[in-house]
Formats: C-alpha cells, structure tokens, sequence
C-alpha cells in the first residue's frame, strides 16, 4: 500500500494542479469561515471538479476530494454533499463516534475523524476509535486559546503513536513541511500524511515548490520504508 499523501486547505485551481502535478492523491477543501482556507460552497464545488478533471497535461490519476467540516449539522454535510461530491468527510470538530457512524450511515462517504494527541491518553482514545474500524487524522491538540482547531502548523511528539499498533491505516498530520516528513514517515510509516501549513509561504498562500518537496520527501522515505520491510521479510524467509 503507497502513501497517501494529502494537501490540505487549498483554495485555487492552480494549487490543485501544483498537488496533483506533484503527486499527491488526494487534496483538502476546508469549509469553515473562520480558516484563512476556507472555501465556500460554489468554490467547493468548482474546486472538487478541477480536482477530478482529466488532465492528460499532468500525467496522474484524478485526486480523491475530502470535505474539511468542524461539528457541521446534517443540513450543511448535505449541502456539502449535493455541491461537491466529496470521496471523504473529515470530521475536525467534536464529533463522537457515535455522530461519525451516523454520517457515514446517512451520507454513504467514510470519514476521516481528526483527534488531537498531546499525551498517551490521546493515544489510547486514537486506540478505541480504530477498534470501531473509523479512519483516522492524528493531528496536533491545539492550545486553548487557538481560534480553529486545525491548520495550525503545530507538531507533536511523534513517538506517541509508536505504542498505537496499526497497519498502516491512520493518517499523520500536525506541522509536518518537507524538512520532517521523511523522519516522520521513517519513524512511523503511516498510511498517510496531510499538511497544510508546511506547504505555505502565509496562512492559505500555498507554494508550489514547497508542495512539490513535500511530496517528493514523504514518497521518498516511504518507498526506502518499503524496500527495508522486503529485504527483513526475505531474510526471515530465508532463515
Ligand atoms: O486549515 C484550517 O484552517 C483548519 C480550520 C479548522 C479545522 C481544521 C483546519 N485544518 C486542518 C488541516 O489542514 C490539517 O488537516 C491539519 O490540521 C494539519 O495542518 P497543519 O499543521 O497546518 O499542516
């Protein structure tokens, strides 16, 4: 299983095509109006469209859409839904488990639930709800005072999420930028990874060049990753 790479709070056609140039897979709309990425519902939906048009130009697949909401109500998901046919609602809010089974249920599309983690707590709630089979975005917890609970260029001690066995299903966000990916995804070889704030010059100005690092630095360590877990898996069938 390739990494998933995500880029988070794009807002123009031209950012998306620097992702998908790029490689990354799947791109991030964030529809909440207090986010210097937010995009509302007709941007979302043109957007999401540029995202999946043909684009023989650059070579890749259409990117898989995920919808960034923070604890939206059906009414919103569903207008959510009808604008921009997102493949993935990432939930960034308070959501319970019991509303990201209900969304999943009503809307037809997985979730991505955003936990932050800051202690082993965090870990052992990260723990319950991929027991209960939801995919995750492990992100920073943002301080008290922040004014959004995401896209805060925030990072945390990654060695946290050594104790959580998985395989490969969770997604690694929280201040990751082309300098750290490479340790992070060395150190914990995620399914995924998401940025947003590393891949700006200024909240919501994404970088091409910066974009085109990040990428180039996850799927670099993610593919050395690969090699090593072949090469252990034929010594110990040669042993
Ligand atoms: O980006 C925002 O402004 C935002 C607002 C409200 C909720 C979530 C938000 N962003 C989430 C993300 O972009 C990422 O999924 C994640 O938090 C990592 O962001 P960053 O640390 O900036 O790379």
């Amino acid at each position: 299983m390739a990494l998933e790479i995500k880029i988070c709070g794009l807002s123009t056609n031209d950012s998306i095509d620097w992702a998908r140039g790029a490689g990354a897979g799947t791109i991030g709309l964030v529809h909440f109006p207090r986010s210097p990425r937010h995009v509302d519902l007709d941007a979302m939906a043109t957007l999401a469209a540029h995202a999946r048009r043909a684009a023989p130009d650059l070579a890749v697949e259409p990117a898989r859409v995920v919808a960034l909401t923070v604890d939206a109500d059906d009414d919103l998901l569903a207008a959510i839904m009808a604008a921009a046919a997102p493949d993935v609602l990432q939930l960034h809010g308070h959501e319970d488990l019991a509303r990201a089974r209900a969304i999943e249920s009503r809307f037809g599309v997985p979730v991505l639930k955003a936990l932050g983690i800051a202690d082993a707590a965090d870990v052992g709630v990260a723990r319950e709800w991929s027991k209960a089979g939801i995919r995750l975005l492990l992100d920073a917890k943002p301080p008290k005072e922040a004014t959004r609970p995401g896209g805060l260029g925030r990072t945390f001690d990654w060695s946290l999420l050594t104790a959580l066995d998985h395989d490969r299903s969770f997604m690694l966000s929280g201040g990751l930028d082309p300098d750290n990916v490479a340790e992070a995804v060395r150190l914990l070889r995620p399914g995924g990874v998401d940025v947003s704030s590393g891949v700006e010059t200024a909240p919501g100005i994404k970088s091409r060049n910066r974009i085109a690092a990040f990428v180039a630095a996850a799927r670099a360590a993610d593919e050395e990753g690969a090699a090593a877990a072949a090469g252990r898996q034929r010594k110990d069938i040669e042993a």
